[in-house]
């Protein structure tokens, strides 16, 4: 492809995946799909230019109306080229040639856009703070009221592409074998910082193809994810459940840390979502593990299965706000109606998970969510209605070995984010079950579960 065809192919797909509801990355894997004779290098750079696009949509947008620019692809394309590639005016023309395969030729407007972006920054004085920050202006005053003066930081390493974690599956090999196997077939990678069972490839590749990873040795998690499942500490013989376990990603972690001993229960409403999970948990060797959909989180299920589990995770569905780093484009379409609609249903997991918690249990709740609404507040409004029957415990006293002290928490709760952190915005809480509920709150639990 010429560099015009690149770039126009760029505003093709990055206007596809403005228009489109579903996440940007199935939307450029069809577009992919449908265009299999464009060349990796060209693909490569089409998609990094569309993601650098998404990632910096709101500065750019700020920047297009500041030059004189309609909000369309087009526009971010130009503005992307000239304030992240830190083109030059003279190459522009060269890029919108206006021929066959290529962009058309910019518009009087546009070259005077482009002369007066020519040497400017991204973020530059005067910008409304979320926009300097590269922040949705509905996540920026919730971010700040946690993070203060961090809130730069954060801003900043939200905007820098995460890192691809591993997780060295104990049940086959241990974190050293599974670097070395991975070595041999030219997937270079260092220990995470935290995660006694992390891997971090020292430069973003695909591993789906390598025996290590079709072998089972590992799968990719981030490394926040591990923390998580740490904090949960199934032990092998334990009955665990996990409330909302998706394809799986956590489920594994803690069947490896049980040794494959005891059983989880893997409970989810979308069926799809577990059904996938199934040829993960071939390839990882894992044996414990059965899995459960759930027609909601009253299931009648809940209600059969009350007090019977040492531990109980709930992953509940969040607005993933922590991962935004690997979704830029989730950032944008944040609204105060998601924000309600997921705290609600975040209070109903965790109440009706609690219930199979056995006295002297454990239940962890966890979000891949920075916003302090999904995270310690649902924690406060839990103790809140069950103080009597639950007790918050201490992450830093239930880590192991000194992570606590590393991972710098200043609370109870597992808090991770990238800026501090380097991994995935996480928050963790775990509660210990100190009393069987009330027999009123039993019975009214038990109608409800209806
Ligand atoms: C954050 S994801 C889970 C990710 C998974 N635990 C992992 O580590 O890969 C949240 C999950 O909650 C599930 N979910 C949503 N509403 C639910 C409900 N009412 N009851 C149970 N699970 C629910 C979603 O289907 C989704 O798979």
């Amino acid at each position: 492809m010429t560099p015009a065809a690149r770039v126009d192919a760029a505003i093709e797909l990055l206007d596809t995946v403005l228009r489109e509801t579903r996440p940007a990355d199935q939307v450029i894997a069809h577009w992919l799909r449908g265009r299999r004779y464009v060349g990796s290098k060209d693909r490569g750079w089409i998609v990094e230019a569309v993601y650098a696009s998404l990632r910096e949509k709101q500065r750019l947008e700020w920047w297009a109306a500041r030059v004189g620019l309609p909000a369309r692809a087009r526009s971010l394309v130009i503005v992307a080229l000239m304030l992240i590639d830190h083109r030059t005016g003279n190459e522009m023309p060269t890029l919108f040639d206006g021929s066959t395969h290529g962009p058309s030729k910019l518009s009087d407007i546009e070259q005077m856009a482009v002369q007066m972006l020519h040497g400017q920054d991204l973020a530059v004085e005067g910008q409304p703070r979320a926009v300097r920050l590269n922040l949705p202006g509905i996540a920026a005053d919730r971010l700040m009221a946690r993070f203060g003066d961090r809130l730069e930081a954060l801003g900043e390493a939200m905007n820098t592409p995460a890192p691809v974690d591993l997780r060295a599956n104990g049940i086959k090999a241990d974190r050293d074998e599974v670097a070395k196997q991975l070595a041999r077939e030219g997937v270079e990678s260092e220990p995470t910082p935290f995660s006694p069972m992390g891997l971090r490839l020292a430069r973003r590749m695909p591993i789906f193809h390598t025996r290590a990873f079709s072998n089972g040795l590992a799968e990719v998690q981030d490394e926040g994810s591990q923390l998580v499942a740490l904090l949960v500490d199934a032990k092998p013989g334990d009955q665990v459940a996990d409330f909302c376990a998706g394809a799986g990603g956590k489920t594994l972690a803690m069947a490896a840390t049980m040794a494959n001993k005891g059983r989880i229960m893997a409970l989810d409403i979308s069926e799809a979502r577990l059904e996938r999970m199934s040829e993960r948990m071939r390839r990882a060797g894992v044996h414990n593990i059965e899995r459960r959909a759930l027609k909601h989180e009253r299931d009648p299920w809940v209600r059969r299965h009350k007090l019977k589990f040492d531990r109980v995770l709930v992953d509940a569905p969040c607005t993933g706000s922590g991962t935004w780093r690997r979704a830029p484009d989730a950032k944008w379409k944040l609204t105060e109606e998601t924000i309600a609609e997921l705290t609600e249903l975040q209070g109903r997991i965790l109440e009706s998970a609690a219930r199979l918690v056995k006295t002297g249990g454990r239940i962890v709740y966890a979000t891949c969510s920075l916003l302090p609404e999904e995270n310690e507040a649902r924690a406060e409004a839990f103790l809140a209605s069950h103080g009597s029957e639950f007790r918050r415990l201490d992450a830093r006293e239930i880590l192991p070995g000194d992570l606590a002290a590393a991972l710098k928490l200043d609370g109870p709760d597992l808090a991770l984010d990238p800026a501090t952190h380097g991994t995935d915005g996480f928050y963790a809480v775990a509660f210990e079950r100190i009393a069987d509920p009330a027999p009123t709150e039993a019975v009214q639990g038990d109608t409800a579960g209806g």
